[in-house]
Parts: structure tokens; sequence; C-alpha cells
């Protein structure tokens, strides 16, 4: 190896060790955070209602560390300082995620009072996220919280299900782990793998656009992800960046199974949902459609990571339509013709004519980038 690539993977190191070293030095506090003592405050008694009827989520929480080795010089090593700013408790600086224990609990008996609740993640439609560690085995995980009357009021009991019982039959490393659930009362806890830098959409507005080396990483994460999916029958229907999180060494992971479908082969679908921006020509004509919405949401976003705005962004949703439409694909000039390449392939009208996201994987725009990964 030369003195240079030596040095660049002392760096490569070096970013990786100063990650994995920022969550351990995470400390997590309930004082002065009002939703945190809320719910410190909560009953951690069990009860046994309609919530755990009918889900099949996993029994023992089997968790396991983060992947080790670094890949591309991190672009996002600096982007999560705001992690790092918890108050309390330090975690004990000798023992890396890498080198915790997996420790096997059972998820039906865990409770509240089992977890410290640290800094808030996130808010989602139905209930926060807050990064918690389990006291006992000091694992840190995020935790989904939804108020069950939130659950009713909308009337999404059955979504609900649907997206626990699907996230926690995947089991992949481009996909969120979902370890189990547990609730009371009055909420639903959701226990996730912790994906310490924050969502993919946020990068993009703070650095975007990326280069190729970036870009393609993340677009044979996805395939990868999506092809697994597929495999399964499992549409995600879905894909942008806000639904994409950050882990360690730029692993991205796809989240968010709300809109996932189970949809054997060879049949079709015909609700209407996702993001405009990232609906395909059939989503948007009211076709029936398959798996091959995923293909075009890739495409999509390969688009919008390397130019950092999505392909047909119009002033208004009719407009945006009418492109997505016509197939109205235009790229700036600056767009390499292998990343061009690969996105028209993906962006094709015909469901049918969509590239496979095995072929993805073997593209050259992946394969010419692959070493620098
Ligand atoms: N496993 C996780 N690790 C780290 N941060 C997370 C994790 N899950 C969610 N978050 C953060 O919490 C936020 C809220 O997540 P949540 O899943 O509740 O909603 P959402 O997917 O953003 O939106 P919606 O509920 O509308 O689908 C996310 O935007 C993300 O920033």
């Amino acid at each position: 190896m030369s003195s240079a690539s030596k040095m660049d993977a002392a760096k490569i190191r070096r970013d990786s060790l100063l990650q994995r070293n920022m969550l351990l030095s995470m400390r997590l506090n309930n004082s002065g955070n009002n939703e945190n003592q809320h719910i410190g405050q909560l009953s951690s008694e069990m009860n046994s209602g309609n919530w755990r009827k009918s889900l099949s989520v996993p029994k023992k929480l089997s968790i396991k560390s983060s992947r080790v080795g670094s890949p591309i010089t991190s672009k996002v090593s600096n982007i999560n300082h705001n992690h790092s700013n918890i108050n309390g408790k330090r975690y004990s600086p000798d023992r890396s995620v890498s080198q915790q224990h997996s420790p096997t609990l059972n998820v039906k008996s865990l409770s509240l009072n089992d977890f410290e609740i640290g800094k808030k993640l996130g808010k989602g439609k139905f209930g926060r996220v807050y990064c918690v560690r389990h006291k006992i085995t000091g694992f840190i995980c995020a935790m989904k919280v939804m108020e069950k009357q939130e659950i009713m009021q909308y009337n999404v009991q059955k979504q609900f299900r649907r997206e626990v019982e699907i996230q926690s039959s995947l089991n992949h490393q481009n996909l969120t782990k979902l370890y189990g659930y547990f609730h009371d009362e009055k909420r639903v806890y959701l226990l996730m793998e912790y994906l310490v830098n924050g969502e993919l959409y946020k990068l993009l507005k703070a650095k975007g656009p990326l280069d190729d080396i970036f870009a393609s990483y993340y677009i044979y994460q996805m395939a990868d992800a999506l092809e697994y999916m597929h495999q399964k029958n499992i549409i995600h229907r879905d894909v942008k960046p806000e639904n994409i999180l950050i882990g360690f060494d730029n692993t991205v992971k796809l989240t968010d199974f709300g809109w996932s479908i189970i949809n054997p082969r060879g049949t079709k679908r015909k609700t209407m949902c996702g993001t405009l921006d990232y609906l395909s020509p059939e989503l948007i004509a009211s076709k029936e459609y398959d798996d091959k919405v995923d293909v075009w949401a890739l495409g999509v976003l390969a688009f919008e990571l390397v130019v950092n705005s999505p392909p047909f962004e119009e002033d208004s949703k009719e407009l945006t339509s009418k492109r997505i439409v016509r197939g109205d694909l235009k790229f700036p000039n600056h767009i390499s013709s292998d990343a061009q390449d690969l996105i028209a392939k993906l962006l094709r009208h015909n469901s049918k004519e969509r590239m496979s996201l095995r072929e993805v994987k073997q593209h050259p725009w992946i394969t010419k980038n692959k070493p620098f990964w």
C-alpha cells in the first residue's frame, strides 16, 4: 500500500472511531425535558389489550452491534454533533458499540422503567422517537412512542399492525430493524435500531448534492434493500430521502414501512400512496401497479442525490404530475454520463422496461465507483 493510501486508511479508521466514540459519550438525562419527564412518570404496568392481538413480532430481542469497517471518508461524520449534547449520565467509555454484549431480552416483559430516556430524535405523524438506553445491558436503541388514543382516533390500528408485522419480518443490513414492542395503558413503544446520523434528507439539505462516490454507494445499498423486500413480495411504496436513515460508516437504512404492502407475485395494486415527487406515472394515472413503483422511486432518489432536487419538481402539484406522466427528464450538464444512463433506465415510463434492481447493482456507475467506497 502506498504511504498516501495508508494515510487515507488511517483517516477513515479515525473518522469511524470518532463516530463510534460520539455515540458512546452520549449523555442521557430526563431533567430539563418536560416531554421526557412526562414519559418517565408513566405507569409501566402492562395490560393485555388488543395491541398484542395478531401481531407476530419476535419474542426475543436479540441486539447485535453495528457493522464495523469503514468505506468512504465520512462526509456525514460531522453532522451529528447534536447527538452528543445530551446532559446526564455518560456511558462507559471503554465499551464500544461493537463490543457491547448482545443481550437477549424478552421484549414482552420490558417496560418503560427498564430504559433511560434520552434525546428526542424526531416526531412523526403518530408519535415521537427518542434515543434510549436499556438500563441493565446498556444497549442503546431508538424508541418510538405512540399514543393509543391517537392511533384509535385516526383509525389506523390496521395500518399500524401491518407496519409492525412487515418491519419485524425483515432482516437486512439496509433496512431499519424493529426489535419488538411493548405497551402500557396509554402508549405503545416500538424498539428500533438507532441510526446515529439521522435522515438522508437532512444531509442533502445541509451538504447536497452528493458526489458520485457517495451517491452510488447509497443507491447500491437501497437497491439491495429493495431487491430483498421484493423477493419477499413486499413493496415499500414510500422511498424518499426522509425515509432513509444514516448509520455508521455511511450505511443507509430504509425506514417507515407505513405504506409497505405484501403483494404476491403477479398481482397488481391500485391504492394511491406515496409522495408526489417520487410517484411513478402508473401511480399518478391511478393504474394498476407492482413493485416497479419502488424502482422508479429509486431513480428519482438517484437524481435527487446528484442534482439536489427531484427530477420533475415544479411550482404546482399539477405541473409536477404532468411532467412525470410526460417523462420530461432533463439533466444538468455536470451530471456524469454513467449517472444519467442509470437514472434514465430507472425512470422508464413503461414499468416493464425499467432496469431490474440486480442490474442496478452491476451498472457501470456503481462498479466504477465501488473501489472508492
Ligand atoms: N431508528 C431511528 N434512529 C434514529 N432516528 C430515528 C429513527 N426512527 C426515527 N427517527 C427520527 O425520528 C423522526 C420521526 O420518525 P417517525 O418514524 O415517527 O416519523 P416519520 O417517518 O418521520 O414520519 P411519519 O410518521 O409521518 O411517517 C424521523 O424523521 C427521524 O429523524
